[in-house]
């Protein structure tokens, strides 16, 4: 530093005017000053840096008092660089290190909890801490957005948006769900014959998700070219939903690429609001869930707000898209990869399907037909505890937050509950990274009777909205591939390693082969 800095002095112009035109240019007396002056501002302006950093190392200190976590943090950027590539294995690191651990990024002052119990208190503990999502949400998903609300209004407002989760409305969604997986799970059978050799279901299962959630969502109140476009769209708004990101939406960037694919969803998502208002006024029975909310509004006993704007409608299902998509193709793509590595599950669900269908693989699944299969739900609870899509969910303090006897957490932190070690602790669930359906059959089950312990859906008031919904339609998924088709894995050194892109997927994205399975 110091001869970087000597050779700074020693480069001060000494001008001369043969060879630099530029001198006759009358320079404010600021930069022509004498070399004593320059140096007391760069040891000015040197002093001030130092001393700001020393204060970022001592607030950094001050606030991690004894939790595990560096000692130091990186000036500036602190554990940036790791939250741009984050791994299982770093992100284990830190849960592992305690119940409670420190990190800075961008100085922002981050805490993170590990065990059962302090994650459920900063889910439930909504006076001291609210989510806020990741710093990029707010920039996507529009900071009027209900997701945002906390408190009483968020209360009112989901009361509203519970009305869609009915039993009634999940009886409609689940005849679409079916028309598209079917469609979905042929056309990918088509495309197995043309090319037999394995390929990776990222994309495949991500496109039947997201079509299958448009059109629960919408109906056909989106043309087919509207659906294409949001769906082509959507990977922009994944990748934008890192922990941290960088702050500015500007061009070249995930976030403004995001924004763009959000004006794009959000421009058909109203349209689809507007066509269902006009579709139940003229005497419409409901076919998908913007149908449905309309028509609840009319309904004689609805007490609720009864004017929705088409772009607030819009931003809701816009919400829904945004909370579900990656979520559930998570959770797809590890139901695939974890029905082809054990077989003799595998053959557990078929044997129910078959029975409960009585044979008959073309009869559309309806909610009756859900609840006669309970070794299919319990694979779906078991595959999400074995790999949960959502593996920590980022909030912040509004206040100081005694978490504990002794810490307490600043105002304005992020606290982070992580899911994983509840959702794989011993006690609970022993041989906790065996994947056994059959733990959630036994109702004394340990599993069963510490319900606290499933945090796939999170806790407390901001608690999974579609969680029937997310479960009924990975079942059906599943369900209806193992009675049409069969399908290997390609196993690679990748497919037990984690990658997280938002949400968690096999690192080689699941490689599988497809072919049609002989009818019973
Ligand atoms: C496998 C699929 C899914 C998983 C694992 C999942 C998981 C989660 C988690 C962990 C949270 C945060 C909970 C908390 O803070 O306590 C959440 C919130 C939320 N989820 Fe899901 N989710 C899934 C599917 C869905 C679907 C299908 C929808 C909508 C149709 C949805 C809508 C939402 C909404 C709106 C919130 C925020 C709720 C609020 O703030 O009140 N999710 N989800």
């Amino acid at each position: 530093m110091a001869s970087l800095l000597r050779h700074y002095s020693s480069s001060v112009p000494k001008p001369s005017s043969t060879l630099n035109p530029l001198v006759d240019i009358p320079i404010p007396s600021f930069f022509t000053s004498t070399t004593s002056k320059q140096a007391s501002w760069l040891y000015t302006t040197l002093a001030l840096v130092a001393a700001l950093l020393v204060l970022e190392q001592s607030v950094y200190r001050y606030k991690k008092k004894h939790l595990p976590g560096a000692r130091w943090t990186i000036p500036l950027i602190g554990k940036f660089a790791d939250s741009m590539k984050p791994t299982m294995e770093g992100y284990m690191a830190q849960w592992n290190s305690g119940a409670l651990s420190a990190i800075s990024v961008f100085n922002i002052f981050i805490v993170m909890a590990s065990s059962n119990e302090y994650s459920r208190r900063i889910l439930n503990s909504p006076n001291h801490a609210e989510p806020c999502l990741v710093h990029s949400a707010k920039q996507i998903l529009m900071p009027d957005n209900w997701v945002f609300l906390n408190g009483r209004s968020h209360v009112e407002y989901r009361k509203i948006l519970n009305a869609l989760f009915t039993r009634k409305a999940l009886s409609i969604y689940i005849g679409i769900q079916d028309a598209i997986t079917r469609k979905h799970l042929n056309e990918w059978l088509a495309n197995a014959a043309k090319d037999p050799s394995p390929q990776s279901i990222m994309m495949t299962a991500r496109n039947l998700n997201m079509h299958a959630s448009l059109r629960v969502f919408c109906g056909n109140h989106i043309p087919e070219h509207g659906a294409v476009e949001i769906s082509e769209k959507y990977w922009d708004i994944t990748q934008a939903l890192e922990l941290v990101n960088f702050p500015l939406a500007i061009p070249g960037t995930k976030v403004y690429r995001a924004i763009k694919a959000r004006k794009v969803a959000s421009k058909w998502l109203e349209l689809a609001a507007a066509r269902a208002k006009v579709a139940i006024a003229e005497g419409a029975e409901p076919e998908c869930m913007l149908d449905e909310w309309v028509k609840e509004m009319q309904a004689p006993g609805y007490k609720g707000r009864k004017d929705f704007s088409d772009r607030e409608m819009a931003m809701v299902v816009f919400s829904f898209l945004f909370a579900s998509q990656d979520a559930m193709s998570s959770g797809l793509i590890y139901g695939f990869q974890h029905l082809a590595d054990h077989p003799d599950i595998l053959a557990k669900i078929r044997e129910e399907q078959y029975r409960v269908r009585v044979n008959d693989v073309d009869k559309p699944m309806t909610l009756e037909m859900l609840e006669e299969m309970p070794y299919l739900k319990a694979f779906v609870k078991e595959s999400m505890r074995v790999k949960p899509p959502v593996t920590m969910v980022p909030y912040k303090t509004t206040k100081a937050f005694p978490i504990s006897p002794d810490y307490t957490v600043p105002v304005n932190s992020m606290v982070i509950p992580s899911f994983y070690n509840s959702l794989h602790d011993p006690e609970v669930y022993p041989d906790h990274d065996k994947l056994l359906p059959e733990r959630w059959l036994d109702a004394k089950s340990s599993a069963n009777t510490n319900p606290k312990n499933y945090l796939v859906f999170g806790s407390g008031p901001h608690k999974c909205i579609g969680i029937e919904y997310a479960q009924m339609n990975m079942a059906l998924v599943l369900a209806t591939a193992s009675v049409l088709a069969d399908w290997e894995h390609h196993i690679t050194p990748e497919s037990d390693k984690v990658q997280i892109i938002a949400t968690l997927f096999p690192k080689d994205g699941c490689l599988l082969k497809f072919t049609p399975r002989p009818r019973p």
